[in-house]
């Protein structure tokens, strides 16, 4: 069976008028979307097309700047996760070698941008205003797509969203791909970024024209995910599988090196917006008749909170965010216990 990421309308809900029945229709799509693939494109989403543009173009003005400068903003992990990521610096896989792309990271608090150029922070502000209310939106979604007795359930999780103050995880990515020149010398098993899941609740991720990313589909075969024209592709991360028993599972991606030389020319510009939950959130498996008639009827779906009480359990159901997504972090930038 071949598999094909869902592109998925959401203009009904996000007008100003929108009945109780869109929320379900909409809700009804992302339920199927995110169980059979984990990714889907959203179209009519609300972001304004020229605020995403003017944000790649900041994007290519900051990752065209010499290496000396953008250095000034490195990212010192024993501060915060804001700041630029060199090349090979962060590994998605255990087993890479080499992941060439490099990183300019916001985090939602301790927020630093790179002041030579200067309309970067306010260029990039307005694309993460702008993300808040579909964010919302995709949480309440969510919500009802499993049934929640509450469809607030996720965003009453997420209330940094209304007072930044609130620890948390979420991260705003900025990621450049260099193009991959004849005489570009990288190392044996270079790929652009390694096979991985994200760590959070949902990601939006928005590309330029130029592709490369592929998803691994349920059968175990990877599919692309090429960009298209103003959708925003959006993908289930750790978070959402561990609080869904896999119901949702955190679909495994990567960035491979084009295959031509025409191709590997071409620099790839996307960014990736992490949404976490506030930090101190638990995150346990939830109570949706949704995912208990999924569990019943499908035993290879697991059951994490079943599980949790076995012996064998690898997974303990009392994580907090915070916990997961740093013990993710740190794993990527090989930094040890002992470092801290
Ligand atoms: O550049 C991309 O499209 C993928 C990036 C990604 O998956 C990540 O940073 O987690
Ligand atoms: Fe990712």
């Amino acid at each position: 069976m071949s598999t094909s990421i869902p592109i998925v309308d959401i203009g009904s809900i996000s007008g100003e008028i929108s009945q109780p029945s869109d929320w379900e229709d909409v809700a009804a799509e992302i339920r199927n979307a995110l169980h059979e693939v984990g990714f889907m494109y959203l179209t009519n989403h609300g972001v304004p097309n020229d605020v995403i543009a003017e944000n790649f173009e900041i994007s290519e003005q900051f990752f065209s700047l010499p290496k000396e400068i953008k250095r000034k903003y490195k990212k010192n992990m024993k501060e915060s996760r804001n700041g630029w990521v060199e090349p090979g610096e962060e590994l998605l896989h255990p087993e890479s070698t080499f992941e060439y792309r490099e990183c300019f990271d916001i985090t939602s608090q301790k927020k630093f941008y790179p002041t030579d150029i200067p309309s970067f922070r306010s260029v990039h502000r307005r694309l993460e205003s702008d993300c808040q209310k579909l964010i919302k939106n995709l949480l309440k979604l969510l919500a009802i797509s499993l049934k929640l007795e509450d469809p607030e359930f996720f965003i009453k999780r997420c209330c940094h969203l209304d007072v930044p103050e609130i620890a948390n995880e979420c991260d705003f990515s900025m990621i450049y791909y260099p193009p991959i020149l004849t005489d570009t010398s990288l190392p044996l098993g270079t790929v652009r970024c390694a096979e991985h899941t994200d760590y959070e609740i949902i990601t939006l991720l928005f590309q330029n024209r130029v592709g490369g990313l592929e998803i691994k589909t349920a059968s175990g075969e990877w599919i692309r995910a090429d960009p298209i024209q103003h959708a925003i592709l959006v993908n289930t991360g750790d978070l959402l599988e561990m609080w869904t028993n896999k119901y949702y599972p955190a679909t495994l991606h990567r960035v491979v090196i084009p295959r031509t030389e025409e191709e590997k020319k071409s620099a790839r510009y996307s960014f990736a917006y992490f949404i976490a939950p506030d930090s101190q959130v638990l995150i346990k498996p939830l109570e949706s008749e949704i995912i208990s008639e999924a569990l019943q009827k499908d035993n290879s779906l697991q059951d994490l909170e079943r599980k949790s009480v076995g012996e064998e359990s690898q997974t303990p159901m009392t994580i907090t965010a915070y916990e997961h997504i740093m013990e993710r972090v740190k794993m990527a930038y090989g930094i040890t216990n002992t470092d801290e």
